[in-house]
C-alpha cells in the first residue's frame, strides 16, 4: 500500500474511534441513563475532564480530516500536505494521551455512587468513590460491585465506557503515530498522485501550494522537484510537444530557430499563428487581431506563435493553449548591442546619431530620446521584448520582478552563445527528434569588412562597461538565466550534454556536406544564385546566407532547402498553405501592414538581388507585409527545382534510407504525430 492508501485507511479509521469516543464520554453524564446525577453533580472527576469527547474526539477528528485529505484528489494529496500531517498527526498523538490518561484514571478509581458496605447491609449509604484507593483491584472483586447502590449499575457502566475509551484512544495513538512515518514518506518520496493535485510555484526557494483560499507555505525540502524534469531521459517516453509560443527576441539567434520551428510545424500540420506582414504587431503590445485570419474567441486555438511580437500574456492566453509551451532565447547584451547597433542602425534615431558603438557607449543618454520612434533597439531591448518598459532605472526589486515574470511563464530561456547546448535542452524538453533541431546559422552579418564603412563596433573595455550599465535591465535577465540555463545543463549531465552536443554537430557537418555548397561557406545575399535563397538585407548591413550543391536530386534538394529557407520565404510558403485560397492577390487585399513596418519583402522576393530599397518611404527593418511580389503566395522558386511548393515536404529519411546520413536514436515518442519522424 503507498503512502496515500495508508493515509485513507488510518484517516477511517480515526474517524470511526473519534466518533465512539465522544459518544461514549457524553453517555458518561448520564449514569443509569439518567440526568438527574450530572444535576447533583454525582459523576467523577474523570468524566468532568472530557478525556473522551475532545483528546479522543476533537483532537483527533482535526487530523483525521486532514490524513483524508493527504488520501485523496485536491489539494493535499502531495508532498507539503504529508508534511504537514506529521504535524496534524501529532496533535492527535497529544488527543489520544489525553484521552488514555483520563479512561485509565477513570477505571481505576471506579465510580461515584451511593455506597452501603456489604458487610454492614444494615447500614445507610453515602455519596462516595468507594474504590478510589483500591487501585484498580476492585475490577477483580465482583461482591464488591454490589455495595454502588445508585445510580443502578453504575460500576458495570463505568467499567464498559471506560474501557471503550481506553481502547480506542489506545488505537488512535497507534494510529497516529504511523501516519507521522507515513506522512515522512510521503513527504520524501511522494503521494501516489506524483503531487498533481498541487498547483506549485516557486517563490525565492519556497514552494508555495494553492490549496483554494488558503496558502500553505512548505520548508525548503532537501529533495528533488515534484514538477516533472525538465529535460527527458534518453529512456523516457515522452509525447512531443506541439503546443509552442516562442518569444523570438531581436538579435539573438531568433531566426535560426524559428526556421526549425517553422519545419517541425510544418511537417506536422500545425496550425500557426502567423502575421499579416512578417512581425505580429511589433513593436506595439501583442493584440490578438493582429494575427491573420483571426476569427476571434471562437475561431480556435493557434499550435504555435513564434513570429516577433511584443510580448503581452493576457493577449496571447486568448488563443494559445493552456498547455503551451513557452520558451524564448537571450544573448549577452553587449554582443546584442553590437548586431543591434549594425542592423537596426538606419532606423534607430539613437544609433543613427553616434558615429561608432563606442561613440554611442560613451554617453547614450546624449543619442536617446525615450520617445523617438524605433529607439527601442538601443536600450534593454531583450527587456521590451518580454512586454516590459524598458526606459525605467534599474533597481534591484525592480529586476527580480521582472525575472519573476518570466519565470512564470517560460519554461526554458536559451542562450545565444551556448546555441548547441540550448538546442539538446530545447528537444528533449519538447521530446523532439535530434533532425528537429539541426540548423544552420540564419541571419548572421558581416560586419567590418572594408565595404562597411560607417559601421564601427569596436569598444573599450570602459565603454562595455557603460553599455552593461546602460542595458541593467537586459544585464540582469542575461545573468540569472544564464544561472538557470547552466543548472539545468548540470542536472541533465554534463558527460550527456557534451555527447549530445557533438552528435548535434556531427549531424550539422553531414547536411552541411550534403546539402551546401563549399561546404556551407556563408555567402552574400547578391551572390546567391537561388534568388528565393536569398536572406532579407536590412540597412548598409550585410545578411548572409547559403547556396545549395548543385546537382541535388530534387527530393535532397527538398530536404535541404527546408534547412537554408529564409524565415520571411518561409513564412509566405507557410501562410500559402494554411491560407490556400489566399494566394497573391486575396492574401494582399486582406493584408493590413503593421504601422510601423516597412514594405520591402516585394524587391527581395523579386530578386532584386537582396538589399532592399527605402525608397519607398519604408522606415526600417521591421519585417514588412508581403505584397503582389511575392512569388506563388511566397513560395521561393529554386534553380534546383526545388520549388518548396505548399505542402509538406519530405523529412531527411529518405537521406538517411540512402545511407547518405546516419540513423540517430530518437527519443522514444509515445504518441507519433501526424508524420513520425524528423521534422526537417
Ligand atoms: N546558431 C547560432 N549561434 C549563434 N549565433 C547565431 C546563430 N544563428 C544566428 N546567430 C546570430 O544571431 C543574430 C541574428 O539574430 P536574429 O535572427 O534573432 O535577428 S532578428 O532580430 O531576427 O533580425 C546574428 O548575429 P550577428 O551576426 O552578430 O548580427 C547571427 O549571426
Amino acid at each position: 500500500m503507498c503512502t496515500t492508501g495508508c493515509s485513507r485507511v488510518i484517516a477511517i479509521c480515526l474517524y470511526i474511534l473519534a466518533g465512539v469516543s465522544i459518544v461514549c464520554n457524553i453517555i458518561l453524564f448520564f449514569p443509569d441513563f439518567s440526568p438527574e446525577f450530572s444535576k447533583n453533580d454525582q459523576i467523577t472527576e474523570e468524566v468532568k475532564y472530557m478525556g473522551g469527547f475532545i483528546g479522543g474526539g476533537i483532537l483527533a477528528l482535526i487530523p483525521a480530516i486532514h490524513i483524508h485529505l493527504t488520501s485523496s484528489k485536491g489539494c493535499c494529496n502531495n508532498r507539503c500536505g504529508m508534511f504537514l500531517s506529521i504535524g496534524f498527526a501529532a496533535a492527535g498523538v497529544a488527543g489520544a494521551v489525553y484521552s488514555l490518561s483520563a479512561a485509565g484514571l477513570g477505571l481505576a478509581k471506579g465510580p461515584y455512587c451511593e455506597y452501603v458496605d456489604p458487610k454492614t447491609p444494615t447500614a445507610t449509604g453515602e455519596w462516595i468513590r468507594p474504590f478510589e484507593n483500591s487501585t484498580g483491584s476492585y475490577l477483580e472483586d465482583k461482591k464488591l460491585w454490589g455495595g454502588c447502590m445508585k445510580p443502578e449499575g453504575v460500576v458495570e457502566f463505568n467499567l464498559t465506557l471506560f474501557s471503550i475509551l481506553l481502547f480506542s484512544a489506545g488505537v488512535q495513538l497507534v494510529l497516529c503515530l504511523i501516519q507521522m512515518v507515513n506522512g515522512l514518506f510521503g513527504c520524501l518520496c511522494g503521494t501516489c498522485a506524483g503531487d498533481k493535485g498541487a498547483v506549485e510555484s516557486r517563490e525565492e526557494g519556497w514552494r508555495v501550494q494553492v490549496m483554494g483560499p488558503l496558502r500553505y507555505r512548505c520548508p525548503p525540502l532537501n529533495i528533488q522537484p515534484a514538477s516533472p524534469p525538465l529535460v527527458s531521459t534518453s529512456s523516457q517516453i515522452c509525447r512531443p510537444h506541439t503546443h509552442l509560443m516562442f518569444l523570438k527576441t531581436h538579435k539573438t539567434a531568433s531566426s535560426t530557430l524559428i526556421n526549425m520551428i517553422y519545419r517541425f510545424g510544418d511537417q506536422n500540420e500545425l496550425r500557426f499563428a502567423l502575421p499579416m506582414g512578417y512581425l505580429l504587431g511589433y513593436p506595439f503590445e501583442f493584440n490578438v487581431h493582429r494575427i491573420k485570419g483571426y476569427r476571434g474567441p471562437g475561431g480556435g486555438k493557434y499550435d504555435v506563435m513564434a513570429n516577433h511580437l511584443r510580448f503581452n500574456k493576457a493577449e496571447i492566453n486568448k488563443v494559445m493553449h493552456g498547455d503551451t509551451f513557452y520558451f524564448s532565447i537571450l544573448r549577452n547584451p553587449l554582443k546584442l548591442a553590437e548586431s543591434s547597433f549594425a542592423y537596426f542602425r538606419d532606423i534607430c534615431p539613437a544609433f543613427r546619431k553616434a558615429k561608432s558603438l563606442g561613440d554611442f557607449a560613451n554617453n547614450p543618454s546624449k543619442f536617446y530620446n525615450p520617445h523617438a520612434r524605433n529607439n527601442h533597439y538601443a536600450r534593454n531591448l531583450l527587456w521590451f521584448d518580454f512586454g516590459m518598459d524598458a526606459n525605467v532605472n534599474f533597481s534591484e526589486e525592480l529586476a527580480h520582478r521582472g525575472e519573476a515574470l518570466i519565470r512564470k511563464t517560460f519554461k526554458l530561456i536559451l542562450l545565444t552563445e551556448y546555441f548547441d547546448q540550448s538546442m539538446v535542452l530545447l528537444r528533449h524538453a519538447l521530446c523532439w527528434p535530434l533532425d528537429a533541431v539541426v540548423s544552420f546559422t540564419l541571419n548572421a552579418a558581416i560586419y567590418k569588412s572594408p565595404k562597411d564603412k560607417g559601421v564601427d563596433l569596436s569598444l573599450t573595455e570602459a565603454q562595455r562597461e557603460k553599455l552593461r550599465e546602460w542595458n541593467a535591465l537586459d544585464w540582469h535577465l542575461y545573468q540569472t538565466f544564464n544561472r538557470s540555463f547552466w543548472e539545468d545543463v548540470r542536472r541533465f549531465g554534463q558527460e550527456r550534454m557534451d555527447q549530445e552536443v557533438a552528435l548535434l554537430r556531427t549531424r550539422r557537418d553531414n547536411l552541411a556536406h550534403i546539402c551546401l555548397r563549399n561546404g556551407g561557406k556563408r555567402v552574400e545575399a547578391q551572390n546567391i544564385r537561388d534568388k528565393g535563397l536569398r536572406p532579407y538585407q536590412c540597412g548598409s548591413i550585410r545578411i548572409l546566407g547559403y547556396e545549395l550543391q548543385p546537382d541535388l536530386d530534387n527530393a535532397t534538394a527538398q530536404i535541404c532547402m527546408k534547412l537554408i529557407r529564409p524565415e520571411m520565404q518561409y513564412k509566405e510558403l507557410l501562410d500559402a498553405k494554411q491560407f490556400p485560397k489566399a494566394l497573391s492577390s486575396t492574401v494582399e487585399s486582406t493584408t493590413a501592414t503593421d504601422e510601423n513596418e516597412p514594405v520591402r519583402i516585394a524587391a527581395l522576393l523579386r530578386g532584386s538581388g537582396g538589399r532592399a530599397s527605402t525608397s519607398s518611404g519604408a522606415t526600417g527593418c521591421g519585417r514588412a507585409s508581403t505584397s503582389s511580389g511575392a512569388t506563388g503566395g511566397g513560395r521561393a522558386s529554386t534553380s534546383s527545382g526545388a520549388t518548396g511548393a505548399a505542402g509538406r515536404l519530405p523529412a531527411v529519411e529518405p537521406l538517411v534510407a540512402a545511407g547518405r546520413l546516419p540513423a540517430v536514436e530518437p527519443l522514444v515518442v509515445e504518441v507519433p504525430l501526424v508524420v513520425p519522424g524528423p521534422g526537417l
